[in-house]
C-alpha cells in the first residue's frame, strides 16, 4: 500500500517554476532517493510535501488522507516529519532538552517524554553528549540530533534532506548504518542526496529532478546509466 502520493505538484515563485508537475507513489516502508542538480527542486519538494509550502497545483495525499495545504505542524503530527539541510537545534539548550520538545508532542507528561527523548537519544549514539548543550556538539554529532528530534515524533515517514552533507567519509558510515537501522524498524524514508555511495547503497528506487520535473525514476542501477542523468548530473566520471 501506498504511504504517500504526490499527484501533480507544481509549485511556481512568481515567473520560476520551481517543480513542475510531479507524481509519484512511495510503498509503505520503501527506501525513496532523490537526486539531481543544484536548483532542480530538491528541496522544494520536500517542502511542499512537508507542509512548509503550499502548492501552485497538485495534491499530497499520506496514510489516504489529503493533507495537502495542511501546516507543517499539522502534517508532523500526523507522522511526516521532516529535516532540514540547516541543523537548527536550541544550542543553548542540552540535547536532552531538545529532544524532550519533540517528544513532549507525542506524550503529554513530562517524565515520559524525557524517558522517552533519552531512548531516542540513546537510539541514535548520542547518550554520552545527553546532558550537554547541542551547541558544543560536532557536526556529525548535529546530524544525529536532528535525526533524534524527527525521531522523537515517532514518524511513519521520515523526509531527511542531505542529512550526510558536511561529514567527511568516516563520518558518514556510521550514519548511513544508523539510517539503515532507523528504515529497518519499519519507517518510510526519502532522501535527498548528492553523496552518490550514500543513495547507491541505500535506496531502492530513485528519482533523478530536472528543472522541477521528473527526468526519470526507477531503481539506481539502471537510473545512474541512463544517459540523461549522466549529462544533466552525474557527469562521465561517475
Ligand atoms: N522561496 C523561494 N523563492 C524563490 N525562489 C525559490 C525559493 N525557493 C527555491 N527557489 C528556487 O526554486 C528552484 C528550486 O530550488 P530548490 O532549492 O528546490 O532546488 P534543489 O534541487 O533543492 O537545489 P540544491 O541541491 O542546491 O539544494 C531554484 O531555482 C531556486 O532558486
Amino acid at each position: 500500500m501506498s504511504i504517500l502520493k504526490l499527484e501533480g505538484l507544481s509549485k511556481s515563485f512568481g515567473g520560476l517554476r520551481a517543480l513542475r508537475d510531479v507524481t509519484v507513489e512511495i510503498p509503505e516502508r520503501e527506501f525513496f532517493g532523490i537526486i539531481g542538480p543544484n536548483g532542480a527542486g530538491k528541496t522544494t519538494l520536500f517542502s511542499v510535501i512537508a507542509g512548509q509550502l503550499g502548492p501552485t497545483s497538485g495534491r499530497v495525499v499520506f496514510d489516504g488522507q489529503d493533507i495537502t495545504g495542511w501546516s507543517a505542524d499539522k502534517v508532523a503530527g500526523a507522522g511526516l516529519v521532516r529535516t532540514f539541510q540547516l541543523m537548527r537545534p536550541f544550542e543553548s539548550m542540552t540535547v536532552l532538552d531538545n529532544v524532550s520538545i519533540a517528544s513532549h508532542r507525542r506524550f503529554r507528561s513530562t517524565a515520559k517524554s524525557r524517558d522517552h527523548a533519552a531512548e531516542v537519544i540513546e537510539r541514535v549514539g548520542l547518550s554520552q553528549y545527553l546532558n550537554k548543550m547541542s551547541g558544543t556538539l560536532p557536526t556529525a554529532g548535529l546530524k544525529r540530533l536532528e535525526l533524534a528530534r524527527a525521531l522523537a515524533l515517532e514518524p511513519k515517514i521520515l523526509l531527511l534532506d542531505e542529512v550526510l552533507a558536511g561529514l567527511v567519509p568516516t563520518e558518514r558510515a556510521p550514519i548511513i548504518d544508523l539510517l539503515r537501522d532507523i528504515h529497518r524498524d519499519g519507517v518510510t524514508v526519502m532522501f535527498v542526496e548528492h553523496i552518490m555511495a550514500a543513495v547507491m547503497a541505500l535506496s531502492e528506487r530513485l528519482l533523478v529532478m530536472h528543472e522541477g520535473a521528473e527526468l526519470t525514476l526507477g531503481v539506481p542501477e539502471d537510473v545512474v546509466q541512463d544517459p540523461r542523468v549522466v549529462e544533466a548530473y552525474l557527469g562521465e566520471d561517475f
